[in-house]
């Protein structure tokens, strides 16, 4: 019996929103590898239109699909899927919704909206049976949520930690590698063209928190948004603070740590947090360096992983973004859809103060008996207790480095302020979590 050779189907045509430095990869790969699509699709991927703001900027994409009215583009009968990649709240939340909503699929690499308005997009999604796929909104290029939404919908994933800034994982391991200041240090990355005009976002944790919300609302079928992520960002990183993990075996990273989290009485929750860490150099984050991603996942039957690869840079983002093209394009194929908003378990978020956590202590003290002794009893006041102590005398001071156990994050805090009021300590060098060990 012979069978029949189908040709491409009906061509598959997409909007893209903004021709930045993602989209105008996303132009290119979609016009090299047209052929390749069409085979691994069914069908051919056409832009339809590219929206852009300045037109005239735009002279190495095709000057014929350029409109400056996002609006009509995404209306358009003539659009089947919309890829966004202008970035921000507005005007990209209604034009996404006004896509879901007439059944066109939506790929994104927008956090800052998924982290915010992610729900309103999914119920969108869902009501007219369109597609909403995200992979370059979190680390990049690296394959990481289809991974959580597909590949690990039958496991129980217990925590994703991960380093999902490059531009605070570039200051942070030049910091490590040269001894320099976190200000210096930054204005050298803003040269080099590692850390944009405005480096808020990043260095403050904002991108990393948007991406942490999106990554434990995928591994715990729960709604997070950023507003429900504890933050701090790297601007109070000290040249001390790195010398110490140093003098330790340990190098400070800016972690996202997303835990499902069981109270003794069996309740579950989950906290999610960005903040500076220090954690062993043997520690496989450690040795994640430059504008690298690397996001660790710890699964009941899977045991742990670890996703690496470049977070950032435009084709690198594209990568991902085409992927996400080719799984809604063939999803029109088969007319099938891709998976929806998970969030059925709706977990309780845990404040930080509630969190379990370690730290790490410097202090420079009084060189004198008794002072090891009153500042142990502030930890035992507390109920902290301590996991290694390292004094070193010198003339008429001494620095003492203290390393807890697990404790909540608010009797450490209250352990620290105490401390720092003591006579006998004359100054506080250095706080910092520890990550990544038992
Ligand atoms: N650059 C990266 O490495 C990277 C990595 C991961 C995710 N992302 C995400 O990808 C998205 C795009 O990032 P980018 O680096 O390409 O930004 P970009 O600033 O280079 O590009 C955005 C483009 O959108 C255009 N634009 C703004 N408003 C518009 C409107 N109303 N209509 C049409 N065009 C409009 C801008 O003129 C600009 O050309 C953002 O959501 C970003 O967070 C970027
Ligand atoms: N500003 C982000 C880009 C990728 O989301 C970073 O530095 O990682
Ligand atoms: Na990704």
């Amino acid at each position: 019996m012979s069978v029949k050779e189908t040709g491409p189907g009906k061509p598959i045509r997409v909007a893209l929103l903004g021709c930045g430095t993602v989209g105008t990869e996303v132009v290119r790969l979609l016009t090299d590898q047209a052929e390749d699509l069409t085979q691994r699709i069914g069908a051919p991927v056409e832009l339809a239109g590219i929206a852009v703001r300045r037109p005239n900027k735009h002279r190495e994409v095709p000057e014929h699909l350029l409109t400056t009215d996002a609006s009509a583009l995404v209306k358009s009968d003539d659009v089947d899927v919309v890829v966004e990649v202008i970035g921000g709240i507005d005007p990209t939340r209604g034009l996404l919704l006004e896509a879901l909503r007439n059944g066109k699929s939506v790929v994104t690499a927008n956090k800052a909206l998924l982290a915010e308005h992610g729900s309103d997009l999914f119920e969108a999604a869902d009501a007219s049976g369109a597609d909403l796929y995200f992979e370059a909104a979190v680390a990049g290029a690296i394959p990481l949520l289809r991974p959580l939404r597909e590949s690990l919908a039958g496991d129980r994933i217990t925590r994703v930690m991960g380093i999902v800034n490059g531009t605070t994982n570039f200051v942070l391991s030049a910091m490590d590698a040269t001894g320099a200041g976190y200000a210096e240090t930054l204005e050298e990355a803003s040269r080099l063209g590692y850390a944009e005009a405005d480096p808020t976002a990043d260095v403050d944790g904002f991108d990393a928190a948007s991406k942490a919300a999106i990554l434990a609302s995928l591994a715990f079928h729960t709604r997070v948004t950023a507003s429900d992520v504890h933050r701090e960002g790297i601007r109070a990183v000290s040249a001390a603070d790195v010398a110490a993990a140093k003098g330790l075996g340990r190098t400070v990273k800016l972690l996202a740590i997303c835990e499902r989290v069981t109270s003794p009485s069996g309740q579950e929750s989950v906290a999610v947090r960005v903040h500076p860490a220090m954690i062993p150099r043997t520690h496989p984050l450690a040795s994640v360096n430059g504008a690298f991603n690397a996001v660790f996942v710890e699964a009941d039957a899977a045991g742990e992983m670890m996703f690496y690869g470049q977070g950032a840079g435009g084709a690198p983002t594209a990568s991902a973004v085409l992927g996400d093209l080719v799984a809604v394009a063939r999803n029109k194929v088969a007319s099938g859809r891709g998976p929806r908003e998970s969030a059925y378990a709706a977990l309780p978020v845990q404040p930080m103060g509630n969190t379990p956590t370690r730290y790490h202590i410097s202090l420079d003290v009084a060189d004198k008996a008794g002072v090891l002794s009153q500042v142990a009893a502030v930890f035992a006041e507390h109920d902290v207790s301590i996991a290694a102590v390292r004094q070193e005398g010198r003339t008429e001071d001494a620095s003492l480095v203290i390393v807890t156990h697990a404790a909540t994050d608010a009797a450490l805090r209250s352990t620290v302020d105490k401390i720092g009021g003591l006579p006998v300590v004359r100054e506080v060098v250095s706080v910092m979590r520890v990550e990544g060990e038992e």
